[in-house]
């Protein structure tokens, strides 16, 4: 069954992702995410929050396979807004968020990373948005977040080719704060987590709500921009075509269409 297990050790929760084989991120598995989050709000005492993935990865992306449930391009746009709000609540939360990658944060499991406050990722995780070698576009804020971390140019990149890079670069990119062997990941999550958590509570309360003012203002309007575009993307030929393939387990053949 796909969950989120949450657990509590002192003033540090940890959320983890159970939705194998690849912890995609099906709607649902959003709406248990959202829930969490609520149940955590209601604790007065935590103060520092990790979220990883259960099994093989960190998360896969959006369920791609889900995709074939919907039909137009405003189911599409509604699916977008709902992992950008999510993610958006994410980055504006009154608790640190860490979020200790390993093994793969593709897609929205990169944009769901990219939410959290600090990255720490294992030197051998891939990292990246690989949604236009299924002939779609990112669409949980992918297209707005990562030039913020890594530039424009870099993220051109990434995008436009698909490939992930490898936990010890994104490091190197400003993307991750730091990269472990992945057998002591979870422990140096811990330990960062600790650190905070030994902070005064309502310091790290305003610190929470101070650094999102350095965030740049055409932010929401990219999101909106990107919700969009997401839907409209689906109504083409090698969208249809790149699902396929990916659930076929093949190569995509596109024809621009
Ligand atoms: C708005 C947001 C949009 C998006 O996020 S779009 C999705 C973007 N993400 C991707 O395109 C990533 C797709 N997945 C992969 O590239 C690979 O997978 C991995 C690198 C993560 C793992 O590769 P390997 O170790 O070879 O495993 P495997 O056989 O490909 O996958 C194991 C099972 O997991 C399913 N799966 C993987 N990713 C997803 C996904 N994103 N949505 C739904 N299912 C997924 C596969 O199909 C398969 O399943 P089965 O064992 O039944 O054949």
């Amino acid at each position: 069954m796909s969950t989120i297990h949450y657990q509590k050790s002192g003033q540090v929760a940890s959320l983890t992702i159970s939705s194998p084989p690849a912890n995609a991120l099906s709607r649902a598995i959003l709406e248990q995410l959202e829930a969490v989050l609520d149940e955590v709000e209601q604790e007065q005492d935590i103060k520092a929050l990790i979220l990883k993935g259960e099994g093989k990865f960190f998360s896969a992306g959006a369920d791609i396979k889900e995709f074939t449930s919907l039909q137009q391009a405003e189911d599409y746009t509604a699916l977008a807004k709902q992992g950008q709000e999510l993610f958006n609540r994410m980055e504006g939360f009154k608790i640190p968020i860490i979020a200790a990658v390993h093994g793969a944060a593709l897609g929205g499991g990169l944009e769901l990373a990219m939410a959290c406050h600090i990255r720490l990722v294992s030197e051998q995780a891939k990292l990246g948005l690989p949604e236009l070698t299924i002939g779609i576009i990112p669409g949980f804020a992918g297209t707005q977040r990562l030039p913020a971390y890594v530039g424009a140019a870099k993220a051109y990149e990434m995008i436009l080719t698909g490939e992930p890079i490898s936990g010890r670069m994104a490091a190197e990119y400003g993307l991750a704060n730091h990269s472990y062997p992945e057998e002591v990941l979870f422990e140096k999550a811990n330990e960062l987590a600790a650190k905070v958590a030994a902070k005064s509570g309502p310091t790290i309360h305003r610190v929470m709500k101070l650094i999102p003012y350095t965030k740049n203002k055409n932010f929401q309007e990219g999101i909106e921009a990107e919700a969009e575009a997401f839907g409209e993307i689906f109504g083409n030929e090698d969208a249809s075509e790149g699902i396929t393939a990916f659930i076929e387990k093949r190569k995509p053949s596109f024809q621009d269409k």
